[in-house]
């Protein structure tokens, strides 16, 4: 399979790629940190506050019990190692032995507490920020969808981004956990001799260097793998997606579409088993240093005992703290090095909401018209990003209420990218679009596209009921509904359906139901018809629609589609013969306007056009 069809694989190394990614070292993402936590915090705070105070506060109250517990061990050491008969000692050590284990109860009880409440917010984070990230998605700008980099972004948003917060505030509560219980042991064991503190670092310090390392090479593995990942999925889809199934057999898809998915398979493949021996590498020389480490640590204790600078019941007390420490420390490494791990899938996640939110409609400035006598196009220039020419090319025209302007040209010419504009959809880059002497690109495009009806050339073949499907989530009364049904034909085909316009319209469900081509457009004319706007967008409205249900359409749209202003694009020209003013597009420009006779008389694009379709019926 060559490459120029799968750009994503050129990339020969994903760690080369990934070097590039400067900003997710160590030193970067650990100065990132405090910033990530504060947020991912914030986040758990307005989750649940009672919670986030209560995983805090029996943390810290635990830290101090683990504390008290190992003090209170010298105590039954000191007792157990006094010189005097046994049941003496054991008497003597009593005391102590009952304070150690109140505070391993009390310990254990308040880590259960803890526990609980982190368990509690975990679930409560995750609403919260999957909820923005697709309150985002639904409300960014339609321009963004076009764009490869925000879709990149985006997957890695809901690929492992959006467990972000939660991850990020369990490792957080984690490493406060293990720092507690550090900052217990590590006092204890500084009051015992401060030469024990720096070699209990030095024993579990290559051990965290690994994991760091590992984690690093984990994220910018998928980093890198990103683009390639997304094909996989894309092809995956079509291989078992109902809507591809019939034209995968019917064009032999199937040898095609697997070799191309092996291809990506086997390089996705490739790269990860690279991974897996590097980070065996990293964590086999972490652990061999971490041996030694720790083999320093009692050979020091050894030589303190020896030379006696301190006494027995203190280097056993010494031992359990180094223990209890060594396990807290690992701990805490294992938490910080998943903080890091996941800070950095934080990091997409709040990347990615930073530029969708970017991506928001800005602020209205002005108020949005809820009608209009005049909407005016003035020389307006589109691009869709990373096009190389515009489809759109100073384009200017007007539209008067009431009237029915048809846009017509070949494919390719423009026309949806126009209605798109005009729809309040995509923002023009040069010139104005006036309702008017409003421009819109001031107004609320929210409360704009209210305003406006469309019935798409790709509209969405929604998996909802008839009634939805038509309604859309609005409830104007169901006489509103079976007045739009009834415009559409839609009102046929509900009629055969089993449980009428209640009936939910996708395969995938027991009693879900299939509608043809031609029906389906019925249901997205009606939805058209249903919305209460004084503009009424049109786009290719007939193409899959019967002779008699495609008449019956224009005539209701020429009879002004009950007092709206009508935008009509489409190629059955037979049908624009009646719009008050014809535009003609051709690779983004406008060359011809007038009504169907001026047209017809210049002898232009229009009237070549009109007379090849007029023969084909003579
Ligand atoms: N989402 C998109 N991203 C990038 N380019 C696009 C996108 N949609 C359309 N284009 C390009 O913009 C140009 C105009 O497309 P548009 O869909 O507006 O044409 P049209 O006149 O409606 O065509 P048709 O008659 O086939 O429906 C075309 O060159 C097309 O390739």
């Amino acid at each position: 399979m060559n490459t120029a069809e799968l750009p994503e694989l050129k990339t020969p190394n994903w760690f080369a790629l990934s070097g590039n990614l400067s900003d997710i070292g160590f030193v970067a993402i650990a100065r990132k940190l405090p910033s990530l936590i504060r947020r991912a915090l914030g986040m758990a705070w307005e989750a649940g506050p009672r919670d986030t105070i209560a995983v805090i506060t029996l943390n810290l109250l635990s830290g101090v019990f683990t504390a008290f517990g190992l003090l209170a061990t010298t105590g039954v050491l000191e007792a157990l190692f006094s010189v005097g008969p046994t049941p003496e000692r054991i008497r003597a050590a009593l005391p102590s032995l009952i304070l150690v284990a109140t505070a391993a109860v009390l310990r254990t009880a308040l880590q259960a507490g803890a526990g609980f409440s982190q368990a509690r917010l975990r679930p409560q984070v995750a609403r919260i920020a999957e909820e923005r990230m697709y309150g985002l998605t639904s409300q960014v700008e339609l321009a963004a969808y076009d764009d490869p980099d925000f879709h990149d972004a985006l997957q890695r948003a809901r690929n492992r981004g959006v467990d972000g917060p939660d991850a990020v505030v369990d490792t957080t509560l984690d490493t406060l956990t293990a720092l507690t219980g550090i900052l217990a042991a590590g006092g204890v064991l500084g009051l015992l001799h401060p030469v024990l503190l720096p070699l209990l670092v030095i024993a579990v310090l290559p051990d965290g260097w690994a994991a760091i390392r590992s984690a690093r090479m984990n994220y910018e593995m998928s980093y890198a793998l990103i683009p390639a990942r997304r094909r996989k999925w894309i092809l995956a889809d079509l291989m078992a997606r109902r809507e591809a199934a019939a034209e995968v057999r019917s064009f032999n898809m199937r040898g095609f579409l697997m070799r191309m998915y092996d291809t990506v398979a086997r390089a996705e493949q490739n790269v990860m088993l690279d991974v897996a021996g590097r980070q065996t590498v990293a964590r086999l020389v972490g652990e061999a240093l971490g041996g030694v480490g720790t083999l320093a640590v009692y050979v020091a204790l050894g030589l303190l005992l020896g030379l006696g600078i301190v006494p027995l019941a203190v280097a056993g007390t010494a031992v359990l703290a180094i223990r209890s420490g060594q396990g807290s420390l690992q701990n805490l490494m294992y938490a910080t090095n998943r903080l890091y791990e996941e800070g950095l899938y934080f990091t997409d996640y709040v990347e990615f909401c930073a530029e969708a939110e970017r991506r928001l409609p800005g602020v209205p400035s002005a108020d949005t018209p809820a009608a209009f006598e005049r909407i005016t196009v003035d020389d307006i220039t589109f691009s869709y990003p990373g096009a190389e020419t515009p489809a759109l090319r100073g384009v200017s025209l007007h539209i008067d209420k009431g009237e029915i302007i048809a846009l017509v040209g070949e494919n390719g010419s423009g026309k949806t990218t126009l209605s798109k504009v005009l729809a309040g959809l995509y923002a023009p880059e040069g010139g104005r679009v006036l309702w008017d002497d409003r421009d819109l690109a001031h107004v609320d495009t929210d409360a704009l596209r209210r305003g406006i009806a469309v019935i798409a050339q790709d509209h969405t073949h929604w998996p909802l009921s008839v009634r939805h499907n038509i309604t859309m989530g609005t409830d104007r009364g169901e006489a509103a509904m079976l007045a739009a049904a009834e415009v559409a034909g839609a009102d046929q085909v509900a009629a055969e359906l089993p449980h009428g316009y209640d009936t939910l319209l996708d395969r995938r469900f027991k009693e879900g139901h299939e509608l043809s081509g031609g029906q389906w457009q019925r249901v997205a004319v009606a939805r058209g018809f249903h919305r209460e706007a004084p503009l009424l967008i049109c786009d290719e409205p007939t193409a899959a629609l019967d002779a008699r249900a495609e008449h019956a359409l224009f005539e209701r749209v020429r009879r002004h589609a009950d007092g709206r202003t009508v935008l009509l694009i489409t190629h059955r020209l037979a049908s624009v013969r009646y719009a008050d003013r014809i535009y003609v597009l051709d690779r983004g420009v406008v060359i011809e306007e007038g009504a169907h006779q001026e047209l017809m008389d210049k002898e232009g694009v229009y009237a070549e056009l009109y007379t090849l379709q007029a023969d084909a019926y003579s």
